[in-house]
């Protein structure tokens, strides 16, 4: 079973009382690298590319299915392609495949998307990732939570998406900071409008720059190298992640690689 990887162009954070009505607006892309999950009879060891881990939302989901009769006796085993911290949806996509894969496995019917965002909003480590990832594709979320309320905009398959990592960055210091809240706010809403009235990746991928920039998220070689991309679709840092993200043509594929040493090249995943 399988979760893409989830790039956050931009977004704003909304907060309710309601878990299930907490989240964020924005726009983003899924990619076709994630994450798989495989459960095996054991004692709830949870491992993330062959290490051991302690994931907050693994915990909350296997909390939620204990209350359905789970008796934690898998350990769950996740192999992906990008690290945890990346900005990337990795909290968000190992929360909605393994509530997909209890479902499964116990004969269960919960409403597995639910239970892994109130997982993510639970653990502070994503607001909106779980609802882009059972989505997929290039996905405005104009609305926070359930129900959902999201636009799916259709690209042609002629978009490559390059990624490079440069580090980890902590999803919930910044959306529990409110300093950065505010900032995120004010330029995630801003963001969201321009896009819809113009849906296009090219459009996203340049709002998302600015974005970046404006919210001081930004880091300085992220910001060079986005400078050096220019020639291709567009370039920005995925959120909230230090990771860069390139949007490509076939055409300009070689040469925005040729600056890149540690690319990863994806397509969007529908
Ligand atoms: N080696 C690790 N590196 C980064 N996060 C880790 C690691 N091991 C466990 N975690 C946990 O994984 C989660 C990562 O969440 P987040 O920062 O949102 O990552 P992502 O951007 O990949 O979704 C956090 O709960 C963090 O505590
Ligand atoms: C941007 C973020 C709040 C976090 O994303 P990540 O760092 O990938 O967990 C995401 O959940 C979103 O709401 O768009």
């Amino acid at each position: 079973m399988f979760a893409p990887g989830h790039i956050t162009g931009f977004f704003a954070i909304c907060k309710s009382s309601n878990k299930l009505k907490t989240g964020s607006i924005g726009a983003g892309i899924t990619i076709n690298r994630g994450v798989n999950i495989e459960l095996k009879k054991g004692n709830g060891d949870v491992f993330y590319n062959d290490k051991k881990v302690d994931i907050c939302v693994v915990k909350k989901v296997v909390e939620y299915y204990k209350e359905f009769g789970y008796n934690d006796d898998y350990d769950i085993i996740f192999s992906s392609d990008f690290p945890l911290g990346s900005g990337l949806g990795m909290s968000g996509g190992c929360a909605l495949i393994l509530a997909k894969k209890l479902n499964e496995t116990l004969n269960l019917n919960e409403n597995y998307v639910e239970i892994a965002h109130i997982s993510e909003v639970e653990c502070g480590t994503g607001l909106g990732d779980v609802i882009a990832q059972y989505t997929k594709g290039f996905v405005i979320r104009k609305a926070p939570g359930f129900p959902i309320n999201v636009e799916k905009i259709a690209v042609n398959d002629d978009y490559y998406i390059i990624i490079e990592i440069f580090g980890k960055k902590e999803t919930k210091e910044i959306i529990t900071n409110e300093e950065w809240i505010k900032k995120i706010n004010e330029y995630g809403e801003r963001c969201l409008n321009e896009l819809l009235k113009n849906p296009t990746l090219e459009n996203f991928v340049n709002l998302s720059y600015k974005f970046a920039v404006n919210t001081e998220l930004i880091n300085e070689k992220i910001l060079d190298i986005c400078e050096d991309l220019k020639f291709t679709v567009g370039a920005s840092q995925s959120m909230l992640g230090n990771t860069l993200f390139c949007i490509s043509k076939k055409e300009t594929l070689d040469d925005a690689l040729s600056i890149l040493k540690n690319p990863i090249v994806c397509k969007v995943y529908y």
